[in-house]
């Protein structure tokens, strides 16, 4: 009989949108046609005609790097089904699980996200789970000590009956999920005694909590102990000795050492330690990462992700596989703007199509080797890859002083699978593995630069992903159905603030470092499209000048009766007008096409432009703080709420904005009350003017609420004081430069 061909384990579909692109392309025509109008004219108007030249000319900039990152839209399809022809046997995945606070992150949602990923569809002698707990809080020991226990009914249970969701909050919440379970009478017994088990878990979960307990025994470890100041703990809570699929994964609780006047390094340094642990420990080629809050909706992820990096032939392609960040119990038509359902669908997908996803934080399988500073011209290489013919003191100069480290290392590095395991967790935890957690260990070695998570920056992962392309590797998208992992998006308010600050202020230092795209693209391998598409991206806080000046212009105009817009019946008028219908229906049609409703895209594009204004304006001011060494930025954790679908959004007040004292609500509020003074007080002025006033009052309505009302749903009076003076100073400017202008 001939040989049969194994089917490919995944197909690349091109998506094409023939009238997207042709929509594309007309608003950057007229784009151009407003720009040329301008300067054109612009010997007939004054300052404020400058000025607007200049935001749109950064708008057109903006739109070309769209239109470069949307072009060329790639999805995979991945055959899970078909891995048992083509692989004889599934390689090893170390996942792994970082916290940082058990009261902005309570451990009942840790202990879901574990026990999903415990109980996921891969044998489970192959994986391990490391969960790194920065809030060293005994707690979160706890909560998985005793969640290991219930994981023992919990895995066959999910195994037995193939339960679609094995995170037990989900499962148990009022969700539909009919399709589990085989509906008899046996299945609907022990359902009920995983209900009254995981209740029960629940329960000891919340004692321990809210009161305060003898620190004896297992936890006598956390005595004395400060979140900023401890010893590293490492506990081994559950091992598969025997290697047996059908049992459960290893289980393994770090929390690396911490001294005061150490730099940790937040998340990227959380992530180096358990890298480095579980290379002692498991050393598995791939890794999974996740975020506490991430838990596995899709139990053959892993099957998914295996088809993308075992389908191709070539390594280079793979380097890692990103899965799609999707937030469940998300608030109707999102007024938040932070579910960023249509950014991925259209951009993401885009970023795909050229040299891969971005790394983003969660939901992402690394090539172990990848992390440990491979290239892809080395591979195979005898030698560490970092720097050809590097010898053992150099090697444990790069990797830090542990020579099982190293030795682990350059197996992984070399490729091979089981080069380095030790058989006893157990006995490797109280020794090397507290060496390698050290605060002290990464001392003058390359973690954090040359190997490893990428320090200096608060989103790590979008500058860990980009040193990885830069080194020439290209990444995949795996979005299966049902979505892999689903999380938490921050409830509103203050927290999606204090993300998207976080946000702009990483990506912002990215952008100045010298690991920016644009060296990547001349020095690396960062395929110039992918540099476009980085840039982006990186350029979310510089957007929000070109955003506040241009909000700014109306009433500036109003209060100086001069123009910034073109006079009703001028040329200019009817493309003004023509550019901002196109791209009102444009990205209509993109949520329209998602299955979205048209409201949650006027939400979305109203907190595009708050964010902007705001939350990214805080973010340049933080990176330009630190630039003039004033303050260095830190990573303010966001806090996530244990939500099950029943909450009505009414009843919790979700999806209501409210404010507190910090000054991100300034610039929002100053221009709330700028253009009431234009509006109150101004000269006489175009009808465009005063038309762009209203739809930036529209944009801006919750502060214009927040100014009458009182409590967490009205801006503080501190903040409205403070807008007050700024909003002096600006109409006196205004008014002043006329006189200048004059001069
Ligand atoms: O000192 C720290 C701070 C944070 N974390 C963990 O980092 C993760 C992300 O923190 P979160 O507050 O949820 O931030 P998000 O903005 O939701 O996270 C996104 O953006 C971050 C970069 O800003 C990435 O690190 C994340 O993976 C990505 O999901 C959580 O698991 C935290 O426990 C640590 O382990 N140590
Ligand atoms: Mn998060």
């Amino acid at each position: 009989m001939a040989d049969t061909v194994p089917l490919p384990l995944y197909e690349t579909v091109t998506i094409r949108m023939p009238i997207r692109r042709a929509s594309e392309i007309g608003i950057l025509l007229l784009l151009i046609t407003l720009l040329a109008y301008r300067i054109l004219s612009l010997t007939d108007y004054g300052l404020a005609w400058l000025l607007a030249l200049l935001c749109e000319s950064f708008f057109t900039l903006l739109w070309v790097a769209t239109i470069s990152t949307k072009w060329t839209p790639v999805e995979y399809k991945t055959y899970p089904e078909r891995l048992s022809q083509s692989v004889q046997e599934l390689p090893p995945v170390d996942m792994f699980v970082t916290t940082a606070d058990h009261v902005l992150e309570p451990p009942i949602i840790t202990v879901n996200t574990v026990l999903s990923l415990l109980a996921v569809d891969y044998p489970a002698h192959k994986l391990a789970c490391y969960v790194s707990d920065d809030g060293c809080s005994p707690v979160t020991c706890y909560s998985l000590v005793e969640a290991s226990k219930f994981a023992k009914l919990w895995v066959p249970f999910c195994k037995k009956y193939k339960i679609p969701v094995r995170a037990p909050f989900r499962y148990f919440s009022n969700i539909d999920h009919t399709s589990s379970g085989d509906g008899s009478i046996e299945f609907q017994r022990e359902r009920k005694k995983m209900k009254d088990e995981y209740d029960e878990l629940c329960r000891k979960i919340k004692d321990k909590s809210s009161g305060s307990w003898d620190l004896n025994g297992d936890y006598s470890v956390f005595h004395n102990t400060e979140r900023r100041n401890h010893p590293t703990i490492i506990k081994v809570i559950c091992e598969n000795k025997g290697g047996v699929a059908e049992e459960l994964p290893h289980l393994v609780y770090i929390s690396r050492e911490k001294q005061p006047h150490h730099p940790h390094h937040y998340k990227a340094g959380a992530m180096n330690v358990l890298t480095r642990v579980s290379g002692l420990m498991t050393n598995a080629p791939f890794m999974l990462n996740v975020d506490c809050d991430m838990y596995v909706n899709n139990p053959k992820v892993i099957r998914h992700a295996m088809c993308l990096f075992l389908g191709s032939n070539d390594e280079m392609e793979t380097g890692f596989v990103q899965c799609p960040q999707i937030f469940y119990d998300g608030i109707k038509d999102d007024p938040f703007g932070n579910q960023l359902t249509v950014l991925h669908k259209y951009l993401g997908s885009g970023i795909v199509g050229i040299q891969g996803p971005f790394y983003g934080g969660t939901g992402c399988f690394h090539r172990r080797k990848i992390i440990y500073g491979l290239c892809p011209t080395d591979i195979g290489k005898q030698v560490s890859p970092v720097h050809a013919n590097l010898n053992q003191k150099e090697l444990l100069k790069i990797y830090g002083n542990s020579k099982l480290f190293t030795k682990s290392a350059a197996c992984a590095l070399q490729g091979k699978i089981h080069g380095f395991r030790f058989s006893n967790l157990s006995d490797l935890a109280a020794a090397e593995a507290g060496v390698v957690a050290a605060c002290t260990y990464e001392h003058g070695t390359g973690w954090g630069t040359q190997v490893g998570l990428q320090y200096g920056t608060a989103t790590e992962d979008v500058m860990t992903g980009l040193v990885i392309q830069s080194r020439g590797w290209k990444s995949r998208f795996c979005s299966p159905q049902p979505p892999a992992f689903l999380g938490c998006a921050p409830e509103g308010g203050p927290e999606s603030f204090v993300q998207q600050k976080r946000w702009a202020t990483g990506l912002t230092e990215t952008l100045v470092s010298r690991r920016s795209p644009i060296f990547g693209a001349i020095y690396g391998g960062l395929q110039l499209r992918q540099c476009v598409a980085y840039l982006w991206v990186l350029l979310w806080a510089l957007r929000s000048i070109p955003e506040l000046c241009y909000a700014s212009l109306p009433p500036y105009c109003i209060l100086t009766n001069s123009a910034f817009l073109p006079k009703v019946g001028e040329a200019g008028m009817y493309i003004y007008a023509a550019l901002c219908t196109v791209y009102a229906f444009y990205t209509l049609s993109e949520y329209l096409e998602t299955g979205l409703s048209a409201r949650e895209w006027w939400n979305n594009q109203r907190m595009g432009r708050i964010n902007a204004t705001n939350a990214w304006f805080f973010g340049l001011v933080s990176v330009v703080l630190k630039i003039l060494g004033i303050a260095e930025p830190g990573f303010e954790v966001t806090q996530k709420n244990e939500r099950s679908s029943d909450i009505s959004d009414v009843d919790a007040g979700r999806g209501k904005f409210n404010f507190n004292e910090s000054p991100i609500f300034l610039p929002g509020t100053t221009l709330v009350l700028v253009h009431f003074t234009a509006m109150a007080g101004g000269d006489r002025t175009g009808l465009g003017e005063w038309v762009f006033t209203v739809i930036v009052m529209i944009c801006f309505w919750p502060f214009v609420r927040g100014l009458f009302r009182r409590g967490k749903y009205g801006i503080p009076m501190s903040t409205i004081y403070m807008s007050a003076v700024l909003t002096f100073i600006f109409v006196h400017l205004s008014k002043a430069s006329i006189g200048w202008l004059r001069l």
